[in-house]
């Protein structure tokens, strides 16, 4: 260890968004992973071509400490060995690190993985039982950790009275269903066992789920799968079949391999093995390598979470099922003329129905498994929303590979298309940006308090406030929205990564993963400054110079001139008691403190009320993120 791949993807540029994206997430991830009961966090950051996704997960035995250490020095070799790619695999013993900028691995059916095989070339005795005690083994261990643990993780071990015992590990990152962990370690053992037969020790090593055994024993606590001796007598196993690129060279020491950061091309579709150089300069155990296309089995499409998703709610889903057909007649074949844009899940096409009404239509990116999981949170969420500020889904189509997600039409688009266009944001008067804050502070007061669910945004920003005819906002975006508990007053943490845009997200939810309506209120607040001054909240280097619109707005206040920091646009037309009292409260919501935000319903009266006394807020928590430049880290 460590084994790196470097994907020979796109090259990012030093200082681009990309670097700043990885940057983020090395000083993330790492945390989130050690912190979560499973030891694994994803993250995506950016926005498409500038999307980083990332996925860390530590061995099931391993404690917080190792796993954060090992996550970090993971992301250390990683810039060092495959600096500049965009895309990057490491395997060590206790953990496993992937970014890319492509998001689709199982859930791809024409992925290529980085599938990573080694094996201790030492041979043993009585072959026919050993093997068969081998693929028990290995089984019983892949079926405990898709279907007994949640962690999906497990260990195993023979009993005794069958030399040598035999141990196993087992595991699939946990965002994993049951059924397809069980199909990836299906996939990774029926691959790679035949071509371990009668050697001590094997693994295969694959971003989703890894398997190993071995004849020492090499893993914490006690095996949680228990497997007899096979018997002594009985009929003989077939002969071992060992695959010709798999052969040990000779009879080495236990399986480790090096991978010095060299670049694998992606391979033809068959399975090519490549032996590294560097095994036999280091005087190491064979290696293979294997990047391979995969094609998706029926089974696993059965356990696509979209198919579970409509199993769920049925009633719901069926009474707003449409036609794949009609909504392409609508978009003209989603016809690039009617483009509305783009996210980061798929594009967004007008359409008009055959009734006259206008509609837009998502289309999610084909394969996308982040799209699915958005999907199923549109599908659950949106659908039970009903607010003038928070958009309404008006219908969906499931229909073979089409994936629409069909909303109200919103005829001015999304408020960042014109508060950062010089020329548009000229249209937008001090009644149309006060109304705009209001409307969206009312939205949010309903999702956080008002409706039949209790819901936190987690990715507010004027790329997801869409404005009406009339200029009235309406809250979209949902596809990371989670539902929390009614009464919840505390943080909820993510498991799972970081996810949100850069300069919105609260500094407890980027750093910890902690998020609550409160981290929402601090995305609320950031907002608001941007409404207030035409200018972006830039979490990304300038320079290496922080260009950060809290400090700016902070030190304005502190200095008794804030209303400098008004958009030059508005010429002056605009009460300042009302600007200032917004900014006052948008500050009281970028505040470091969660406890110390407004809640939302608070936030309505204090913008409608110019008799409330408002408190003194304090300094905005700018994370350090933004504070260092690249450089220094
Ligand atoms: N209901 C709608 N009516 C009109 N325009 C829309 C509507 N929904 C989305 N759009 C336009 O399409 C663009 C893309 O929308 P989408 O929600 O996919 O992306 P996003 O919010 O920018 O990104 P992400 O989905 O990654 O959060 C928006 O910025 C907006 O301009």
């Amino acid at each position: 260890y460590p084994w790196p791949f470097c994907h020979d993807s796109d090259n990012f540029k030093a200082n681009s968004s990309y670097q700043a994206h990885l940057d983020f997430v090395a000083a993330t991830l790492p945390m989130n992973a050690s912190a979560s009961p499973d030891l694994f966090a994803t993250a995506v950051v950016g926005t498409v071509p500038e999307q980083l996704w990332a996925v860390g997960l530590c061995r099931g035995d391993v404690n917080a400490t190792a796993c954060f250490n090992c996550l970090t020095q993971a992301f250390r070799d990683l810039q060092n060995d495959c600096s500049y790619d965009k895309g990057a695999t490491i395997y060590y013993d206790p953990c496993m690190l992937h970014y890319s900028d492509n998001q689709q691995l199982l859930a791809d059916d024409e992925s290529d993985l980085p599938y990573f095989i080694s094996y201790n070339g030492n041979v043993t005795s009585d072959q026919a039982r050993f093997n068969g005690l081998v693929a028990e083994l290995v089984n019983a261990t892949a079926e405990h950790a898709a279907y007994n643990s949640t962690r999906r993780f497990a260990t195993g071990e023979s009993r005794a009275g069958f030399e040598p015992k035999v141990y196993s590990l087992a595991q699939c990152t946990p965002d994993l269903t049951a059924a397809r962990c069980r199909t990836c370690l299906e996939a990774i053992i029926s691959q790679s066992l035949d071509g371990f037969q009668n050697l001590v020790g094997g693994r295969a090593l694959w971003i989703n789920c890894t398997y190993r055994y071995e004849t020492a024993p090499f893993f914490d606590g006690p095996a949680m799968v228990q497997i007899a001796p096979p018997p002594s007598s009985g009929a003989p196993a077939p002969a071992p079949t060992v695959a010709p690129s798999m052969q040990p060279t000779s009879g080495t020491p236990a399986a480790v391999a090096g991978g010095g950061g060299r670049k694998y091309s992606r391979l033809p579709s068959v399975v090519v093995a490549a032996v590294l150089a560097a095994v036999t300069a280091l005087n190491l155990a064979a290696c293979l390598c294997f990047w391979r296309r995969r094609r998706r089995t029926a089974e696993e499409k059965q356990t696509y979470p979209m198919y579970s998703t409509v199993a769920e709610d049925t009633d719901m889903v069926d009474s707003m099922m449409m036609d794949a057909s009609i909504l392409r007649a609508a978009t003209g074949d989603f016809d690039e003329s009617n483009k509305l844009g783009e996210g980061g899940f798929g594009a967004v096409y007008k359409g008009v129905l055959p009734d006259g009404g206008e509609v837009a239509v998502k289309r999610l990116s084909q394969g996308s498994s982040r799209g699915v999981e958005e999907l199923k949170n549109e599908l659950a969420l949106v659908a039970k929303l009903r607010h003038k500020n928070v958009v309404t889904l008006v219908g969906i189509c499931l229909e073979q590979q089409e994936r629409l997600l069909v909303y109200e039409f919103v005829a001015n688009r999304s408020l960042n298309l014109i508060i950062f266009d010089a020329e548009k944001r000229e249209r937008l008067d001090w009644r149309h940006r006060h109304q705009i804050i209001n409307g969206i502070a009312r939205g949010l007061q309903y999702l956080h308090e008002d409706s039949q669910l209790k819901v936190v945004h987690r990715d507010l920003n004027p790329s997801n406030i869409l404005l009406d005819a009339n200029m009235d906002p309406k809250i979209s975006g949902f596809g990371l929205a989670r539902i929390v508990g009614r009464d919840q007053q505390t943080q909820a943490v993510v498991s799972q990564g970081v996810v949100g845009t850069y300069g919105y997200m609260a500094p407890e939810y980027a750093l910890r993963g902690n998020y609550s309506v409160k981290s929402d209120a601090f995305s609320f607040g950031v907002t608001v400054l941007e409404i207030i001054s035409g200018r972006k909240n830039s979490a990304i280097y300038n320079g290496g110079k922080p260009d950060d619109l809290l400090d700016t707005v902070w030190q304005h206040w502190e200095a008794g001139t804030v209303v400098e920091t008004v958009d030059p646009c508005m010429d002056g037309g605009f009460p300042e008691g009302d600007v200032l009292r917004c900014i006052h409260v948008a500050l009281l919501c970028v505040q470091g403190d969660p406890a110390a935000r407004p809640a939302m319903s608070s936030v309505v009266m204090m913008l409608g009320g110019d008799t409330i006394t408002l408190q003194a807020p304090s300094k905005p928590m700018i994370f350090e993120y933004y504070q260092e430049s690249p450089e220094n880290e």
